[in-house]
């Protein structure tokens, strides 16, 4: 099992006039999983108690989105060697060769910075601290110290990710209190189960590039009683918004039907022995479910809100 920075094919190390265009700068934030990134962070934002001008709640949430992208773009160029040799992360712009690492750095370097900096400067800096340890949690933490050596780093590496609706909630408060710590705990208990249903069905390509993912370490049927586990704890901390007073019914109820629909798509995942069928369908439907989940969960929180605003509930 490798541990480290991983090796890199000398063409990748060279600079050189490489054909990237402006799609593949926007492939290396990984926008696909920015839009939830900055969809928590948004609803962090709305549900926060108090006001915030229209134009500085743009400016937290383009910071947001620009410093996940920069530590996305921070996680490529690192991890290029072991990409180049995934099927699902081969055709990304360094290991597909059209983009040489020199540039991918300085571009990864300049939206980190900038994020930071315009936050602390057009927002609060607050948030910009909690900006640039998110950053760092993701490209050094996580990327860099923990995803090459245990088979925990997605759950201590979550953390990376749970911070969005904590900065949304903080650039409009400019303090950190409860409600959004709870938001935090959410998505820090929804990522084991998201990212390891995917984690059973590409094991196989971790496993080849010795990337000690839970499945590839302690197998699978550990791997998928975990996922359940994650799954059962999730439901209580999904609810934990209502019981702290930070939102009323109409969230309580999306949580609590939202929660018993993970449950019963988990339960099919953690009861599965492997080797029953190998099209793997109840771990895609859990891990599409599972973006579906925070989606509509933080969709929820928001709606309770403004509900609770116009006075209706
Ligand atoms: C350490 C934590 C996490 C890991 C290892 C992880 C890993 C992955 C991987 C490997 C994919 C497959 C598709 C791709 O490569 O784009 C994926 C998809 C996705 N992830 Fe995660 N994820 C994590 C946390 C999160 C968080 C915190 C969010 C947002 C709040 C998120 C949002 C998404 C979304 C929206 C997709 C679907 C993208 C698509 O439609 O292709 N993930 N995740
Ligand atoms: C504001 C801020 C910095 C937010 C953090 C963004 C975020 C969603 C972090 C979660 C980590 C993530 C998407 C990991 C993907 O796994 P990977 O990188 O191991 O996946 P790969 O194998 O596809 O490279």
């Amino acid at each position: 099992m490798s541990t480290g920075a991983p090796t890199l094919d000398e063409s990748m190390t060279q600079p050189q006039a490489l054909p990237a265009d402006w799609r593949d700068f926007v492939a290396l934030t990984k926008p696909r999983v920015m839009t939830l990134v900055v969809f928590t962070g948004l609803c962090g934002l709305l549900a926060a108690p108090g006001t915030i001008h229209p134009i500085i709640g743009f400016t937290a949430i383009l910071c947001i989105a620009l410093g996940a992208g920069g530590a996305a773009a921070i996680n490529q160029w690192y991890e290029a060697g072991i990409d180049a040799q995934m099927k699902r992360t081969a055709n990304r712009p360094i290991p597909a060769g059209r983009m040489d690492r020199e540039n991918a750095r300085d571009f990864a370097i300049a939206l980190s910075g900038g994020s930071v900096v315009v936050m602390g400067l057009g927002v609060g800096w607050l948030a910009a601290v909690l900006l640039a340890v998110s950053i760092f949690y993701y490209a050094v933490v996580y990327t860099m110290w923990l995803k090459p050596r245990t088979p925990q780093n997605i759950v201590v590496g979550g953390g990376a990710g749970a911070f969005p609706p904590l900065i949304g909630w903080v650039a409009v408060t400019g303090d950190v209190t409860l409600m959004p710590v709870v938001l935090f705990a959410i998505i820090f208990m929804w990522t084991p189960p998201h990212f390891w249903a995917l984690a059973l069905f590409v094991k196989t390509d971790y496993a080849r590039v010795g990337i000690p993912m839970m499945p590839v370490v302690k197998g699978e049927a550990s791997t998928r009683r975990q996922i359940l586990i994650y799954a059962l704890l999730l439901a209580p901390v999904a609810l934990a918004p209502w019981f702290v007073g930070g939102a009323g019914a109409v969230y309580a109820v999306a949580a609590a039907a939202l929660s018993a629909a993970f449950i019963a798509l988990a339960v099919p995942v953690g009861l599965r022995r492997a080797g029953e069928g190998d099209a793997m369908r109840p771990e895609k439907r859990l891990f599409g479910f599972s973006v579906l989940y925070l989606f509509a969960l933080f969709g929820a929180l928001v709606a309770d809100r403004l509900l609770a605003n116009a006075g209706v509930i």
